[in-house]
């Protein structure tokens, strides 16, 4: 760069703040005239402008300090030393113009704050979308702070007490209250019968978890017995004063069965009856996290298809009620309870990581050390949002019944205690190749291979996701079952281990 870029031309100068404007305003602003030809040997406002679309550098710090003789002639490399004289004569307005360029966007941290811009994935070096939370046509009340970890003011007094006072914690930004809200729900049939899929946003992050609730009774006109319906408060509440009725009905506020015959909007203060026996068991409810490969394409590295399937097929049996005395009959009511499907893709690392972990498996690695290699957690889900979908649906609250859980996972247990969901069972879920396993053992020694027998067993049998009513099998779930057991605690007997 020449030591003396002299902004001595003022239509120059114009230009060249005219293109800046052009390339920092937050939206595209087309050139209202075209720039004037300069032949200077490297224009800095171009090399600064390039300089900032480098992965590291924010395009409004380029006066700070990339380009500092911008706005001090007389830093390094800037100024001409042999011109120096103890005293400079020359009057002021003779003197360079100095550059004074502030940039019209806020600070990048602000703007990621907003969402008006992109993060960079460290990981691939591509933009990601920078989570927030979903805002649409929700009208979510606005995030409350909970109680902030450390405000300016607390900040200000500790540090005027003095060294000695207790350590300031740093200064965060307090999360909002978490809340989530049922954008829409409706009737799906599927091979175990109807389930109600409810979609829900949060304030959390920018995913759109599901609740798949099985109630079937709800279509019931004369149930037997009266059993609370599993309902979405979010979704009963009324959204606001121009909501009109098809508006509630079209996003899944309806009581009963929809047709054209029946178009019943629900309400806020429908009454739910309490259950007022003991002989009901407390709604079947599982966790379920995302997982592209098990459920769509079939994968029989895991078995998260069979168990989505085996889930909602458990879940959806019909429940057989001791007679209430000896010359009464026993009265069957539909299953009830929900999946709450998260979308923690691979166990949260996501499915490019999760796909890069597939390949050092395949090396030899086990599920957890994949994970560790590359930079993550073994296990990087978090509950609250399930916790939060659950209470919305009146599950597993205090007062409620509590709910009966379908894991084998320790933490999932834990996680959902501590945002105080009531669990009052572990429910299983084991594998169906080692039910088979297991019912081959107990028939004869020299059974024939489980993979045959399942084949044979299953194949035609109807369920959800690709898998379907069979089970997935192979040398790849074995070590992936095991490593679940072994390295992640879950609660399964390992089959080499069960009698
Ligand atoms: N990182 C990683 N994630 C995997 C792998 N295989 C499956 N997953 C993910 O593991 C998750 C499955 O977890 P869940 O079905 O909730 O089950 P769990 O927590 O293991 O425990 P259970 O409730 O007992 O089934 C999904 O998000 C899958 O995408 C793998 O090899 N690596």
């Amino acid at each position: 760069m020449p030591a003396h870029h002299a902004y001595s031309d003022p239509e120059g100068l114009c230009a060249d703040l005219a293109l800046l404007d052009m390339l920092t305003a937050p939206t595209f602003i087309p050139a209202k005239s075209t720039f004037k030809r300069r032949d200077a040997d490297l224009d800095p406002l171009l090399l600064a402008t390039a300089a900032a679309y480098g992965p590291h550098v924010t395009r409004n710090h380029y006066a700070h300090d990339f380009f500092p003789a911008v706005s001090d002639p007389r830093a390094e490399g800037a100024y001409d030393w042999t011109q120096w004289r103890p005293s400079d004569s020359r009057p002021q307005q003779e003197r360079r113009p100095r550059l004074k360029y502030v940039s019209r966007q806020a600070p990048r941290s602000q703007r990621i704050r907003e969402g008006k811009l992109v993060d960079e994935d460290k990981e691939n070096g591509q933009a990601k979308e920078v989570a927030g939370p979903l805002r649409c046509t929700d009208n979510l009340p606005l995030p409350r702070p909970k109680s902030p970890v450390a405000t300016l003011s607390q900040h200000a007094t500790q540090s005027q007490a003095g060294a000695s006072s207790a350590p300031v914690p740093p200064l965060l930004e307090p999360k909002p209250e978490l809340e989530v809200k049922c954008m829409a729900r409706t009737r799906v049939p599927t091979p175990h019968g109807p389930v109600f899929l409810h979609l829900y946003h949060n304030n959390r992050d920018n995913k759109e978890h599901l609740a798949i609730v099985i109630d079937p009774a709800q279509y019931l006109e004369d149930s037997p017995l009266s059993i609370p319906s599993i309902r979405s408060r979010s979704l009963d509440a009324v959204w606001s004063e121009n909501e009109t009725e098809m508006d509630r009905i079209t996003r899944g506020a309806y009581v009963g069965r929809l047709s054209q015959s029946s178009q019943i909007p629900s309400c806020p203060s429908d009454p739910q009856p309490t259950i007022t026996t003991d002989s009901i068991p407390s709604p079947l409810v599982r966790i379920h996290s995302e997982c592209f490969t098990g459920e769509t394409i079939g994968s029989m590295r895991c078995d998260c298809g069979e168990q989505l399937d085996e889930a909602i097929r458990l879940i959806s049996q019909p429940i057989t009620l001791p007679a209430s005395s000896p010359c009464a009959e026993p009265v069957t009511i539909p299953g009830r309870g929900a999946v709450i499907y998260l979308r923690q893709e691979g166990r949260g690392i996501g499915l490019l990581s999760k796909i890069r972990a597939y390949n050092l498996q395949d090396l030899g690695h086990d599920t957890v050390t994949a994970n560790l290699m590359l930079g993550h957690g073994a296990d990087e889900r978090g509950y609250e949002i399930a916790a939060a979908i659950l209470r919305d649906l009146g599950l597993g609250s205090d007062v409620a019944q509590g709910v009966r859980l379908l894991t084998n996972n320790p933490d999932k247990v834990q996680a959902l205690e501590k945002e105080g969901i009531r669990i009052v069972e572990r429910v299983p879920m084991v594998p169906r190749s080692w039910q088979h396993k297991q019912h081959q053992h107990d028939l004869h020694q020299d059974a024939p291979k489980y993979e045959v027998a399942i084949a044979q067993d299953e194949e035609k049998l109807p369920g959800a996701t690709m898998i379907g009513g069979g089970a997935v099998y192979g040398e790849d779930l074995d070590k992936y079952l095991r490593t679940k057991v072994l390295r992640m605690g879950h609660m399964l007997p390992l089959m080499d281990e069960s009698p």
